[in-house]
């Protein structure tokens, strides 16, 4: 390598709810020194946005109008990933049941997209390191080119008892219901749909610990540093 500096790294994550993106993205680039983008949060404090300002999310001309209104900025240090929408700090009520039942309908816009999807490039080309970037659509759109690229994906049972564990308490049918119908949105949609790249490495981790996952992950990003 030129001068002995290593050029960044772009890795890429997807995959559905529950997977363990989050988890396993900002462990990988904390152990690697590298940043972490979490698409879906972008995507949801936009959402958190439209229903902030009384924009029916079941209007997509609607949305479309005025997507290119919030100012979204997401702070990269995977140690502590900030997310703030006109200056607002929305890390809290972006996970609320509300913004979750409609973030769907809101990133199915193809104008929502466009917008989110230029912000999450810029991101990742001012990595000096390189970066995390975890989402739907990563591998197959916004960064095509990624060094690496994972689709991560679970058993609906172990996903189900994974995101109701963290809601203390809800109801394992339901989430489980929640989740699939959020599926079937996310991969039915238009515009960049969640799907596992072609040159994915796939892992499911349905038996294996978070632990276990992590190592994966970062075994595989260091085999394509050596390589590179
Ligand atoms: N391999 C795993 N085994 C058990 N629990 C896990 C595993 N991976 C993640 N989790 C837990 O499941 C929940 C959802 O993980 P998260 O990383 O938020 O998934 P995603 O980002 O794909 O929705 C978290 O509470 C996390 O600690
Ligand atoms: N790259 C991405 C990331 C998220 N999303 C949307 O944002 C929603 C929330 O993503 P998330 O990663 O926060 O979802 P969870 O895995 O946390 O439940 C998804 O259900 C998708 O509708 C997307 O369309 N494209």
């Amino acid at each position: 390598m030129e001068n002995g500096a290593a050029q960044p790294v772009i890795v890429a994550i997807d995959g559905p709810s529950g997977t363990g993106k989050s988890s396993t993205s900002k462990a990988v680039a904390a152990q690697l020194g590298l940043s972490y983008l979490d698409t879906g949060a972008q995507y949801r404090a936009i959402t958190w946005w439209m229903v902030h300002h009384g924009i029916d999310t079941d209007d997509p001309t609607a949305i479309a109008a005025v997507a290119a209104k919030p100012e979204i900025v997401s702070g990269t240090d995977p140690e502590n990933p900030t997310i703030t929408v006109d200056g607002v700090d929305v890390a809290g009520p972006i996970r609320g049941q509300d913004v979750t039942a409609k973030v769907s309908a809101v990133s199915a816009v193809p104008e929502v997209r466009t917008r989110i999807t230029e912000l999450q490039r810029s991101i990742a080309a001012s990595a000096v390191t390189g970066i995390v970037v975890e989402g739907r659509d990563i591998g197959t759109t916004v960064l095509p080119d990624a060094d690496l690229k994972i689709f991560l994906t679970a058993s609906p049972e172990a996903r189900a008892a994974r995101r109701s564990g963290e809601l203390k308490g809800a109801d394992l049918n339901t989430t489980r219901e929640a989740l699939a119908k959020r599926d079937a949105a996310d991969s039915s949609r238009k515009t960049s749909p969640l799907a596992k790249a072609g040159d994915a490495v796939e892992v499911d981790t349905t038996d294996l610990t978070l632990p276990q996952v992590i190592e994966c992950v970062v075994t595989l990003v260091e085999e394509k540093r050596a390589g590179k």
